[in-house]
């Protein structure tokens, strides 16, 4: 097929367009560049640096896609908090002009990263995609609307689309040749490659938000899931994508770690101390949330293999250790 990937520069954007490219699909990707660089987009691919908000300029009917993968978006909840309006702009109108374009040019099919941000504080555990959505920051209110907008147009028209609703990815995936793509996020937020830079010596100590939850360790639980299984759920989608239909799925491990967990997993796999320093609670982080991804597995016959955390952080820190 010829597939348009938006934010294929990014983490799990490059990791999928290598899975596409590698299984014979034709792949462009868009990418603004403003969150990583060229260099990050696999082989074969051709990179068109544009926003997605001016996609129709490429999405034509004369083009002739036959889907779209939409990963980019800004993706941390902290700066969403503080710039709203770039969120909107970039997340959720951004993919509006996505989905005038498709409908214009009548392409089918849509895959579309949304996130476990839509639910919020937690109505169940572990979280179905029957959950309550009720996001606590801009960032997953920005995705929630994404899904809510896909809904009514898949309703009125013959467009088939998958929205993921991913936990907490981490680890880097390994191409054919030995090289990897891993997580290289500017700001980085998220909480293994903090820690990794930690252990490389470039932080003196660790900041664990918080550690009063009302969890065993007293601190958040989360979900990781490798990046390599979650981007292989996403060609699994592509023949998921039914006419008339918007398909949401949770993609996480189902296996809820604490931060002090994944602390000591990077201790014991990277054999350096990791010094830690306890501050107060962030914002808007809720105090657990693990996924039931039982709709992928039966409805998309997925099938992680990845899910050891010890695994999950020895891809992060052998890639961490290889980009220099
Ligand atoms: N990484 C995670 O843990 C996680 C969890 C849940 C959901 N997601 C979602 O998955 C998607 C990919 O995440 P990621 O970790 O690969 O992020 P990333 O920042 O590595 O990649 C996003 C890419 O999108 C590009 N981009 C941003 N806004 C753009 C715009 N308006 N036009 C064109 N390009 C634009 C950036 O330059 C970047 O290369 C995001 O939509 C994110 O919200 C990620
Ligand atoms: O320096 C840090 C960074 C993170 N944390 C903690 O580590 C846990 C994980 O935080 P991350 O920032 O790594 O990830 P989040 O769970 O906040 O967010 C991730 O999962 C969300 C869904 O729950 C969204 O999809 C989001 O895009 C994605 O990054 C949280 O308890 C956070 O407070 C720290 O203690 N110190």
């Amino acid at each position: 097929m010829k597939l348009l990937v938006t934010g294929g520069a990014g983490y799990v954007g490059a990791v999928v367009t290598r899975l596409l490219i590698d299984a014979g699909h034709e792949v462009v990707v868009i990418d603004d560049l403003s969150r990583n660089d060229a260099a990050q987009v696999p082989d074969g691919a051709e990179l068109i640096t544009e926003r997605v908000q001016d996609v129709a300029k490429i999405l034509t009917p004369q083009a002739r896609f036959d889907g779209v993968f939409h990963f980019a978006g800004l993706i941390s909840a902290g700066e969403s908090m503080a710039e709203p309006l770039l969120h909107w702009d970039n997340n959720t109108r951004a993919s509006l002009a996505l989905l005038t374009a498709m409908h214009d040019a009548d392409c089918r099919r849509l895959i579309f990263s949304s996130t476990a941000a839509c639910y919020g504080e937690p109505s169940e555990l572990p979280l179905t995609e029957g959950a309550q959505t009720n996001p606590v920051n801009t960032y997953g209110a920005t995705k929630l609307a994404v899904d809510h907008a896909i809904t009514t147009v898949t309703r009125a028209s013959k467009l088939g689309a998958v929205s993921m609703r991913y936990f907490n990815v981490a680890g880097a995936h390994v191409n054919a040749d030995g090289s990897m793509i891993g997580e290289r996020h500017d700001p980085e937020t998220h909480l293994i490659p903090l820690a990794l830079d930690v252990v490389a010596g470039k932080r003196a100590a660790f900041r664990l938000f918080g550690d009063d939850y009302p969890t065993p360790d007293g601190t958040c639980i989360r979900d990781y899931i490798h990046v390599t299984d979650l981007a292989e759920a996403h060609l699994n989608a592509l023949d998921g994508c039914l006419p008339g239909e918007h398909r949401i799925f949770n993609l996480g491990s189902g296996t809820g770690f604490s931060n002090l967990q994944v602390v000591e997993a990077i201790r014991e796999v990277t054999g350096h101390p990791l010094p830690v320093e306890i501050t107060p609670r962030r914002p808007g982080d809720p105090a657990a949330l693990y996924a039931s991804s039982d709709r992928a597995r039966t409805e998309l016959g997925w099938t992680p293999s990845r899910e050891s955390l010890h695994r999950i952080v020895g891809d992060a820190w052998t890639f961490y250790q290889s980009r220099g």
